[in-house]
């Protein structure tokens, strides 16, 4: 089954999007968890609107699912400014980004999702932009060519990213406020469902709400979608009320375990234990082994494994911990007892031998 597909996909499915627009909270009030973010964010919006300013330049980095769509999209709203939306990809030459910011109302957010996948040449043009509020464009070609300056509207440029290590450092430095997002605890994921649930006119009791939310992978996108997944099963199952029985038995039907682990993430621990002897192993070798991209295992899989203890991170490579064994009914080897080894924590061969 393609990443895409997955249950517990942190991504979005082109079904999704509909609901979302229901679901999704407009206030940095109803914005659930991220007390680091949100307290930040309250402040320089207080700020920027009691000085009748532009708010700075925001980047929002963190994996897929936890809200960064979501929190451009507050800002604007709290700061009373429309947004506009792109993505780094789309824009692909100078001209795409000067007709999106030449178009901005003053204090209007534009927000660049996927801003790490901006072109060069972009980015270049963009940096004048943040700072100075001017745009710098050549126009026409050869002995004609000429650069000519305009002024822009004071705008905020809100950035998000899932990955916060591929931005160049000129564009990173040009963000006044740096906002990184954390996987969710399971009682702020089930103040979500329980949110989810009472917009949406499900049923659903305090364990049931909590058992969804301990088994969403920290991530708000999923707990949205197992709630709608275990509506289903308690419409057809049971008398349509969610309740932790009704939730366990659906969510072991679709194959999400106890830690909220689909088979992806059991494949890939199973892979590093029984192919790999428990590590340490590259991650090359382990996107080889298991068939998917490297980018994936990185950016979506063990970021989460690693947080809950299940997978560690060395220089020679990842290593089951004794969690992920007994997570399996297994022993570890005595080998690799769940620690790295000595010579695991050094990157090189060098006096091993
Ligand atoms: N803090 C939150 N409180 C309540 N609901 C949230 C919160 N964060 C996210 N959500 C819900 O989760 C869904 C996914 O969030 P969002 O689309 O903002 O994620 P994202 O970080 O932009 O993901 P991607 O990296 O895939 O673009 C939203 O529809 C929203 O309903
Ligand atoms: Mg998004």
């Amino acid at each position: 089954m393609p990443e895409s597909n997955r249950l517990i996909s942190p991504e979005a499915g082109s079904d999704e999007k509909a609901v979302d627009r229901v679901i999704r909270p407009r206030r940095l009030a109803d914005y659930v968890g991220q007390p680091v973010a949100c307290e930040q964010m309250e402040i320089f919006i207080g700020a920027a609107r009691g000085r009748s300013e532009a708010l700075d330049h925001v980047l929002i980095f963190g994996p897929p699912g936890l809200g960064k769509t979501t929190l451009a999209h507050i800002v604007a709203h709290e700061m009373g400014v429309n947004l506009r939306q792109t993505s780094g990809p789309v824009l692909e030459k100078p001209g795409d980004l000067a007709a999106l910011l030449t178009n901005l109302d003053p204090g209007d957010v534009l927000f660049v999702d996927e801003i790490h996948r901006l072109s060069p040449v972009v980015e270049e043009i963009l940096y004048p932009a943040l700072e100075d509020f001017q745009l710098d464009i050549m126009i026409g070609e050869g002995p004609a060519a000429r650069s000519i300056k305009l002024d822009l509207p004071p705008f905020t440029l809100v950035g998000a990213t899932t990955r916060a290590g591929l931005l160049t450092s000129p564009l990173r430095d040009r963000f006044g406020i740096v906002l990184r997002l954390e996987y969710y605890g399971p009682e702020d994921l089930a103040r979500i469902v329980a949110r989810s649930a009472a917009i949406l006119g499900i049923e659903t009791d305090a364990d049931g709400a909590g058992e969804i939310a301990r088994r969403s992978r920290g991530t708000p996108r999923i707990a949205n979608r197992l709630l709608r997944r275990v509506r289903d099963y308690a419409q057809v199952k049971g008398d349509g009320r969610i309740t932790a029985a009704i939730a366990d038995r659906a969510l072991g039907m679709l194959k999400v375990d106890a830690r909220g682990f689909d088979h992806m993430d059991r494949r890939l621990l199973k892979a590093v234990i029984e192919k790999f002897d428990g590590g340490p192993v590259g991650v090359e070798s382990l996107a080889a082994a298991i068939g998917e991209e490297r980018g994936t295992i990185e950016d979506i899989l063990e970021p989460f494994l690693i947080l809950q203890g299940f997978l560690m991170r060395t220089p020679r490579g990842r290593v089951a911990t004794s969690a992920a064994y007994s997570h399996f009914g297994l022993t570890p080897s005595p080998r690799y007892p769940g620690q790295p080894s000595v010579g695991d924590l050094f990157s090189t061969e060098e006096g091993l031998g």
